[in-house]
């Protein structure tokens, strides 16, 4: 796939300090790239800047193998959090844009039903921007971006300001908007599931730089270093020395444990590992046979409710989170101090970047 946006050598300044240093970075046509990241580590600032809203010091960015020309400014859409709707109708608001490009009005009205359509606004064309609550004022600014067919669309946050299950029907909506029409998209989020959910690719920022840059599921699943596993969700990060290595599989002693992974270490090595909680099972009494390559006694060190699931922090010799769902909770009368099982599998337990 080839690249519409490639960044090189970007570095950027706010008030003289510098606060962007981004290397590489491309965005291959019709995929979505994620930024995640920390506040402050640069997320709209690399947006922005990418959006052609902020000049770079250094670097070069180019669109469609071009640097970026006057005309730019106009093939790229930009999002906000807060809705910046003008005091009209739906209807105006999506025509809007329409409007300042010259498009007549039939080609104005098509664009305008179908994007409508798109984000489920289509009662809604006639009601005035200023009566739509916050879910609707979002899809109408949706709606209305995707109305002027950007070649890059650019998305800061556009979730964060929304309630739970309004959110959900909105990233639900984009997820499948972005889809059907193969837009390329750059998107920053605080939150891993949207990044889950809408995007192909995720750069993790971390104080003006890429962390790691990657497929979804290699970020999530192969975090390059403990700083990128923590924000991904990674919880249980351990460090200790390599016992011994074997056929592709090495052993791990951590504190009075030894923990197996797959990979390539050496014996005497110095490694960080981690392992995500929704990889860890939890039993009562003394561990069967299993296929799990890591088994451990502990007690539970503490509980916490997290909605639809519960964190449970065992002390098995070294801190290891586990989640499991309220009903195993009672299922298996976890409490404080309650000894369990702590299972996970040596495909589970990630080889972390020092
Ligand atoms: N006008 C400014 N002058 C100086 N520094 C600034 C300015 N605006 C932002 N910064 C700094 O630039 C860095 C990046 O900020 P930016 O807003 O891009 O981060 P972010 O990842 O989008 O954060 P958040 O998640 O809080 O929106 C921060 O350290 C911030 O303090």
């Amino acid at each position: 796939m080839s690249a519409l946006l490639e960044v090189s050598g970007l570095k950027v300044d706010l008030g003289g300090v510098q606060v962007l240093d981004v290397p590489r970075l491309e965005v291959a046509a019709g995929t979505v790239l994620a930024l995640i990241g920390p506040n402050g580590s640069g997320k709209t600032t690399l947006l922005k800047t990418l959006a052609g809203l902020l000049p770079a010091r250094e670097g070069r960015i180019a669109f469609d193998g071009a640097p970026l020309g006057p005309d730019y400014r106009r093939r790229v859409t930009m999002v906000f959090q807060a809705p910046l709707l003008f005091d009209l109708s739906v209807r105006g608001n999506l025509e809007s844009g329409l409007r300042l490009r010259g498009l007549q009005a039939e080609e104005r009205n098509v664009r305008v039903t179908e994007a409508a359509a798109r984000f489920g606004l289509t009662e809604l064309l006639g009601r005035s921007a200023r009566h739509l609550s916050g879910g609707e004022a979002q899809r109408t600014s949706l709606a209305r971006a995707f109305a002027l067919r950007p070649e890059l669309l650019v998305l800061d946050e556009p979730f964060s300001a929304l309630d739970p299950p309004t959110r959900e029907g909105l990233v639900t909506d984009l997820a499948r908007v972005l889809r059907e029409t193969r837009t390329t998209a750059l998107m920053a989020t605080h939150d891993q599931a949207e990044a889950l959910r809408l995007a192909d690719r995720i750069a993790v920022l971390r104080e003006g730089r890429v962390a790691q840059e990657g497929p979804v599921a290699e970020v999530f699943h192969a975090p390059v270093d403990a700083f990128v596993a923590g924000f991904v969700g990674m919880e249980t990060v351990l460090t200790g020395r390599v016992a011994s290595a074997h056929a592709g599989e090495f052993r791990v002693d951590v504190g009075p444990c030894q923990v197996v992974a797959l990979g390539g270490a050496g014996v005497g090595e110095e490694v960080r590992l981690g392992i995500r909680p929704e990889h860890v099972t939890l039993g009562r009494g003394p561990a069967g046979p299993t296929s799990a390559r890591n088994a451990f006694t502990g007690r539970v060190a503490a509980l916490v409710p997290m909605g639809p699931f519960v964190r449970v922090e065992v002390d098995c010799g070294f801190p290891l989170a586990a989640y499991v769902t309220p009903a195993s909770r009672d299922d298996l009368a976890l409490a404080e101090g309650t000894e369990v099982t702590a299972a996970f599998k040596a495909t589970s337990v990630h080889l972390l970047r020092p």
